[in-house]
């Protein structure tokens, strides 16, 4: 039997037990490939009686988490208990939390899993545990750095069947995006970006739009010079490779239907610009996957929405996304 997905729990007091509770409910209606979480079943257990909901938990090994699925939600215990009670973040979670994240990593890289797909965790409650990442994506590129070796490039991928967007540069300051924007950085970007479209989306040829890092991308070095001095010629870099890259675009006008046509992804400056868009078109359905590295990881597009974390509100279906599209990744990489 193909080897199931691991699932990070992520913050307990957030959304993410209660969305893991429902995907699995709906496992065999939605058609979700097997998963296994890997963390603390005493707190999925009280979710489900918390929501009212009737879920048997089974502890499993990895190896037996495709077969338990069925009739269970498997469970590979890690870490210590996760006790944060639903909306109120307290600290207390956060070694479960990353205990769980670095467990489940490991798994995945003894190919006990066959990808990770992680549940939202809150970034201020593991950085005050020491957790030095500013997210999943950095962390990931760190754990799949080999001893003294250079560390891979992550590249943060959100992905719908409305669009698919890519920031450049990730989690950083605004102020820090200018100089940060490099032809390198784009390049190197580009070049992942365009062997993950064509080996894991199955694109033959995919077409990447890239915005401008300035308003009208510049105005031909009227407004800001960078779209010019370096965007341009990374693009002019790509093309050179062979790989179909246009712009520098308006990011502007770069989202709305007609322009979404002409492309298959949109290589953003920074974090906001693309995120924006893509969150706005297809927030429920959107897909955080990380490219550029060994792994195959995948999340749901969203946080921990504390508010309305063990209430019943919480919309699974960006978590079923993520799962489908982890599978689909892995299955793309054994081939
Ligand atoms: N991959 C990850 O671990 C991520 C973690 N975060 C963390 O999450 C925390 C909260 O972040 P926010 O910016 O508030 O974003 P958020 O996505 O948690 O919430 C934004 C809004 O969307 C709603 N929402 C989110 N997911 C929903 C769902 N599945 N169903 C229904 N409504 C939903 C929330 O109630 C809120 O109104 C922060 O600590 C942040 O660091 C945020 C994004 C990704
Ligand atoms: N806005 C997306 C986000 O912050 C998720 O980051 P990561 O945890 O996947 O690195």
């Amino acid at each position: 039997m193909t080897a199931a997905l691991a699932l990070s729990l992520g913050e307990p007091a957030g959304i993410g037990p209660d969305v893991v509770l429902a995907a699995w409910r709906a496992r065999e209606a939605a058609g979700l490939p097997a998963f296994f979480v890997v963390g603390d079943p005493a707190c999925l257990a009280a979710r489900a009686r918390l929501l009212g909901l009737s879920v048997p938990i089974e502890i499993v090994e990895p190896g037996t988490a495709a077969s338990a699925f069925r009739e269970a939600l498997p469970v590979v215990p890690a870490g210590p208990r996760a006790t944060a009670e639903p909306g109120r973040p307290d600290g207390t979670s956060a070694r479960a939390v990353v205990e769980s994240l670095d467990r489940a990593v490991d798994l995945v890289q003894a190919g006990a899993a066959a990808g990770l797909v992680t549940a939202p965790l809150a970034k201020a409650v593991v950085y005050e545990a020491g957790f030095r990442f500013p997210g999943h994506t950095e962390y990931l590129a760190a754990r799949c750095t080999p001893p003294g070796g250079p560390a891979p490039r992550p590249v943060m991928m959100i992905w719908s069947q409305a669009l698919a967007v890519v920031p450049a540069t990730i989690h950083i300051p605004l102020a820090q995006v200018p100089a940060a924007v490099t032809a390198d950085l784009l390049v190197e970007t580009g070049r992942i970006v365009a062997r993950d479209m064509v080996r894991r989306f199955g694109l033959p040829r995919p077409r990447l739009a890239f915005a401008g890092l300035n308003p009208h991308a510049g105005e031909a070095g009227t407004i800001g010079r960078e779209d010019e001095a370096v965007v341009r010629p990374a693009i002019e870099r790509l093309r050179a490779e062979g790989i179909e890259a246009t712009g520098p675009f308006p990011a502007d006008t770069l989202f709305h239907a007609e322009a979404r046509e002409a492309y298959d992804v949109v290589i953003g400056m920074y974090h906001d610009q693309v995120l924006i868009p893509a969150k706005t078109l297809a927030f429920h359905d959107g897909v955080n996957a990380t490219l550029g590295l060994p792994l195959v990881r995948t999340s749901p597009d969203h946080g921990t929405a504390f508010a309305i974390a063990g209430t019943g509100r919480a919309n699974p279906s960006s978590l079923m996304a993520a799962l489908r599209l982890a599978r689909r990744f892995a299955d793309a990489d054994a081939a």
